[in-house]
């Protein structure tokens, strides 16, 4: 079986595109190994894999072990990612693959990755609710995920896309562990002051529209941006260091806080 070293599984989903849901998955992974826990990253957004640029770790490519396919060990191996972008020859490359073909990789990885024990495997999935969310949600008949974090935005509240992606859920019985809103409000650098800028609270009230948590809101930190782009196959040592001076750090240990006291729940 798989899974069966893997204790919880966390499914990140997001309604539409560029709304953080990538940086959401990092972040969730970064916190919950900053506490200490083993975490795997699978990056099952087939058409636009960002996971190896998230983490430094462009340049790195996944073996063949004995046992399936090697994830790539971020720093001192507190983090495991596997990627459909480590095993693209040119990085730029997208895929561009039809549905059975999709289904056929998402099966490969949800069978083939030697993960080795894990506290938590957080999967970061394409937007949307398209082939990839469907074989995924067959692939966990056996083995339940634990549940999903939907990512939104303020503006993305009002649209109906987060609402699909709940109505998404509903039908897989899929678990959803509650709402984040991401670029909810912009902290100045200067005086630390957050200000609304596409106003907020959207989530929050999607939330209780659906009977979810809502597990809290992520201001726009310039900052984010610049750790991930500035970091060179540094590892996760030195990216887990710098993230615990972030200011999204205390945002992101609240909410993964409460993201495994719902797991451990269960
Ligand atoms: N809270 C934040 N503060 C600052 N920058 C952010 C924040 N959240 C996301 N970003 C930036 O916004 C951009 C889009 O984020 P990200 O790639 O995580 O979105 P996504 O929803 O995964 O996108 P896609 O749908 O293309 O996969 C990235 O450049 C990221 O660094």
């Amino acid at each position: 079986m798989p899974f069966e070293d893997i204790k919880h599984i966390v499914l990140v989903l997001s309604g539409k595109g560029g709304v953080g849901k990538s940086s959401v998955t990092t972040q969730l992974a970064l916190s919950l190994a900053a506490k200490g826990n083993q975490v795997g990253v699978l990056d099952i957004d087939l058409t636009g894999p960002s996971m190896p640029r998230m983490f430094g770790a462009e340049a790195k490519t996944v073996v063949q072990g004995p046992k399936g396919w090697l994830p790539v060990s971020i720093g001192d191996g507190k983090i495991k990612v596997m990627s459909l972008g480590f095993l693209l020859n040119d990085r730029g490359d997208s895929v561009v693959w039809r549905g059975p073909k999709k289904t056929a990789m998402i099966r490969q990885f949800c069978t083939d990755v030697a993960w080795g024990p894990l506290d938590y495997l957080i999967i970061d999935t394409p937007p949307g609710t398209s082939d990839e969310h469907i074989s995924i949600a067959e692939q966990f008949q056996d083995v339940k995920p634990d549940g999903a974090v939907v990512v939104t935005t303020p503006q993305a509240v009002a649209t109906a896309d987060v609402r699909k992606e709940l109505n998404f859920c509903k039908k897989v019985e899929m678990n959803v562990l509650g709402i984040v809103e991401n670029m909810s409000g912009y902290v100045c650098p200067h005086c630390a002051e957050c200000t609304n800028i596409f106003s907020s609270g959207g989530g929050k009230v999607m939330a209780e529209e659906f009977g979810v948590e809502f597990l809290g809101s992520v201001p726009i930190d310039p900052k984010f941006g610049q750790m991930i782009e500035t970091q060179k196959d540094s590892g996760s040592e030195s990216l887990l260091e710098q993230y615990k001076k972030s200011g999204l750090y205390p945002v992101f240990t609240k909410i993964s806080d409460r993201v495994i006291e719902k797991c451990e729940a269960k």
